[in-house]
């Protein structure tokens, strides 16, 4: 019993060389005729594949299945038949042979493992490795998955595959046309059969280019539908995830994942399809016009290849590793730049940019290196090709000239041979690119699929919308933690009341929990025990457009969209009149300095709303707030930026609203004052509550934190 795969190889060829020893050296001596037609060499051929069959699964060890054997096997069996058929159908009455002489037994054996090494190479078996057999199905299911997402592309595609088809063949065929002008050139010149075979020169070659053009243009807007279908689709799954997965998550990674991978994998399906129908019909044309023009030369060619395979698949497997790298460098750059940018000003306050500056440095010179690996890579691979490759066009160049003395080629043949060899190469270097690049746009794929299949980490918002809502808002035994600091309660058996109608001030010493009970009312995050209730219902009961139209949360830094007034207003809004937006602009003072802007409500905020103060941003966010008529206000430190006037005007409108439910987190002890009730928080617990009067006659921890919370001189407040 034999294990190694060359040890096993080595076996059943010995066997299939003794044999075919025997029966040639038997014919020789006894003189047997061994032309034997079409079907005694089928027959002979698929004998001698299942004594092989036989041998390869006999001698071997058991329990080791080779599948590349069996391909090997079936290959070497059956090459000689399938050989000789298509001479057959080239060349009409051509004698077949039951067995081949020496030479073209060796040229045989070489051709048949050198397709098959090809094959392995280009396509590796998953040796009995699971891991390495389950990686192969996911890509292919994914492939398969993006093939789906193109069926709406299905009659584009398939007039771009036919136009590819026909451009192809049209291409194929040219070097041909070429070969008869110089044979006709180089022979006896006749004028009319000149006049044709240009015409068919020129037929075939501006044919191919009108296709190979209207294959292109049906290419790009299939690309280019798909990208938008795939980009929208994604953009559209990122929005639904909970705020802790944008924690996690950097914008950066997203932003290129959104750029660059949905590209590619819509590249995937589209240039790579393209890519590989056309090799694969320009290979099988080639070929046949090759075999028709000299098989001698084509089993030369055949040789080239496997060894040319060899350097690609070493050099493709380098090439994809640098890749990667180059990729995963770029997306950090991308973070780096968009993080620099982002925070620009608190780069400026504190004096970052050197810092900056180093680190995008840094972060180019590791890509500068990898790149000059990959470089380098490249270098030596094309030499080696460029070697192998002038090495078999002399060795075809010799033999070609020795087949023109023996007058069974001519000159213009053996240019068209030639120039199909050069083709051929590209090719199959093409074919195994597309390989490359297939599994690399799958890698793409993959990234852009775990984000559109991502299920967001929270409850499902349900679907009721109660035509009338009190605004009473329960925290019950709330327990929380965020995801990323799961070991760490913020909130620890949280209890309180927001009462319908009334305001209620958190507040306490920082950190003591004030804005995660904001996050879990706006439902940012999910407790991990207990329930925030709004009306005695839990808040993913409601419908998350009802939800947040009725429960709305202006923060210290509003963030503001570039575009009009009006829109920012009413953002997310179906439908709102300009009446709506200027009313709530007025209850919010910020109808005046609106109308002073150039185009008034319709003045676009450019990106971030730079130009606004920050107590114009604070009201425009107030206004944002207002025409939504929400039951449930939350303002997180609302007001902080306003004057002392504009701030007492909207504290006025707010609080004086009727039946709204306030919730308010200040550090302006009017502000708080002012409030029905005051939840003092330290360490996500409720400590004290009441109101001003309560909690200050109670003398407890508010009374006696108040300097610290409201920034008073000791003695005021009282
Ligand atoms: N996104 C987050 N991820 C992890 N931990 C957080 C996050 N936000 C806040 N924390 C932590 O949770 C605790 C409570 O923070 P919270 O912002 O709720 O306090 P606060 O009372 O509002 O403080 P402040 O008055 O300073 O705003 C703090 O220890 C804080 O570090």
């Amino acid at each position: 019993m034999v294990d190694s795969d060359v040890g096993v190889f080595t076996l059943v060829l010995f066997c299939d060389l003794t044999l075919w020893g025997a029966l040639w050296s038997g014919t020789c001596l006894v003189g047997v005729p061994c032309s034997v037609g079409l079907a005694g060499l089928w027959t002979f051929g698929l004998l001698r594949w299942c004594l092989l069959y036989w041998v390869s699964r006999a001698t071997v060890a058991s329990g080791r299945e080779r599948p590349w054997l069996q391909r090997w096997v079936a290959t070497h069996s059956l090459l000689s038949p399938v050989f000789e058929s298509v001479r057959n159908a080239l060349h009409r009455g051509v004698p077949v042979t039951l067995l081949p002489g020496p030479a073209a037994v060796a040229l045989l054996t070489v051709s048949s493992a050198g397709a098959c090494l090809f094959w392995e190479l280009s396509f590796p078996e998953d040796r009995a490795d699971r891991r390495a057999a389950k990686k192969k199905h996911e890509a292919k299911a994914l492939l398969m998955r993006v093939v789906r997402y193109s069926r709406a592309d299905a009659p584009h595609l398939a007039v771009a595959f036919l136009f590819l088809i026909l451009a192809v063949a049209g291409e194929t065929f040219v070097p041909y046309a070429t070969g008869n002008v110089i044979d006709i050139l180089s022979s006896q010149y006749e004028y009319s059969s000149f006049l044709w075979a240009i015409g068919v020169f020129g037929l075939f070659s501006m044919g191919s280019s009108f296709c190979a053009g209207v294959r292109g243009g049906m290419f790009k807007w299939s690309l280019a539908r798909l990208n938008k279908r795939v980009c929208h689709m994604l953009f559209g799954s990122l929005m639904k995830q909970e705020i802790g997965f944008f924690e996690e998550t950097e914008p950066g990674h997203l932003c290129s994942r959104l750029e660059s991978d949905t590209n590619k994998m819509s590249l995937s399906v589209v240039l790579n399809m393209n890519a590989l129908v056309r090799s694969v019909v320009k290979t099988v044309g080639m070929l046949a016009l090759m075999l028709g023009i000299s098989w001698q030369l084509t089993l030369l060619t055949c040789v080239e290849m496997p060894v040319l395979a060899l350097l690609q698949n070493a050099y493709s497997t380098y090439s994809l590793t640098y890749s990667q790298q180059v990729q995963d460098c770029k997306a950090r750059t991308t973070a780096a730049v968009a993080a620099a940018l982002d925070g620009v000003r608190t780069v400026r306050s504190c004096s970052g940019e050197a810092t900056e500056v180093r680190r995008y440095e840094e972060t180019l010179r590791e890509m500068r290196r990898i790149q000059n690996r990959k470089g380098g890579v490249s270098a030596v691979h094309l030499l080696l090709r460029r070697l192998v490759t002038i090495f078999v066009k002399v060795l075809m160049l010799i033999y070609g000239r020795r087949l023109i003395l023996l007058k069974q080629l001519t000159g213009g043949k053996l240019l068209s041979f030639v120039i199909y060899q050069k083709n051929m190469l590209n090719n199959m270097k093409d074919l195994v690119a597309v390989c490359g690049a297939m599994l690399t746009s799958v890698g793409a794929a993959a990234k852009v699929f775990k984000y559109l299949d991502r299920k967001p980490r929270q409850e499902e918002a349900g679907h009721l919308e109660p035509v009338s809502l009190e605004g009473r808002v329960d925290f019950r035994n709330v327990t929380f933690s965020y995801p990323s600091q799961p070991d760490k309660p913020v909130l620890r058996g949280l209890t309180l009341t927001l009462q319908p109608g009334k305001m209620t001030a958190l507040v306490g010493p920082s950190g003591a929990g004030k804005s995660s009970c904001i996050c879990l009312l706006e439902r940012f995050y999910e407790p991990q025990e207990g329930e925030v209730l709004l009306d005695g219902r839990p808040l993913h009961h409601y419908s998350h457009r009802y939800l947040h139209q009725q429960v709305v949360l202006v923060s210290q830094d509003p963030q503001l969209f570039s575009s009009s007034v009006r829109c920012n207003i009413a953002y997310g809004l179906e439908e709102c009149s300009l009446d709506k937006v200027k009313e709530a602009a007025v209850k919010a003072s910020a109808h005046d300095f609106i109308s002073r802007l150039e185009h008034g409500y319709d003045s676009d905020m450019g990106k971030g709303a730079a130009q606004l103060a920050a107590g114009e941003r604070q009201r425009l966010a107030i206004a944002r707030a207002l025409v939504r008529e929400p039951r449930v206000i939350i303002l997180d430190e609302a007001t902080r930026h306003m004057d002392a006037s504009t701030q007492q005007a909207v504290q006025d409108v707010l609080s004086g609203s009727v039946g709204q439910t306030v919730l308010v987190v200040a550090h302006h002890l009017q502000t708080v004052q002012k409030a029905d009730h005051i939840v003092y928080l330290e360490d996500g617990v409720v400590v004290e509550q009441g109101t001003h009067a309560q909690l200050m006659a109670l003398r407890g921890r508010y009374y006696r934190q108040r300097e610290r919370l409201f920034d008073l001189p000791v003695g005021a407040g009282n």
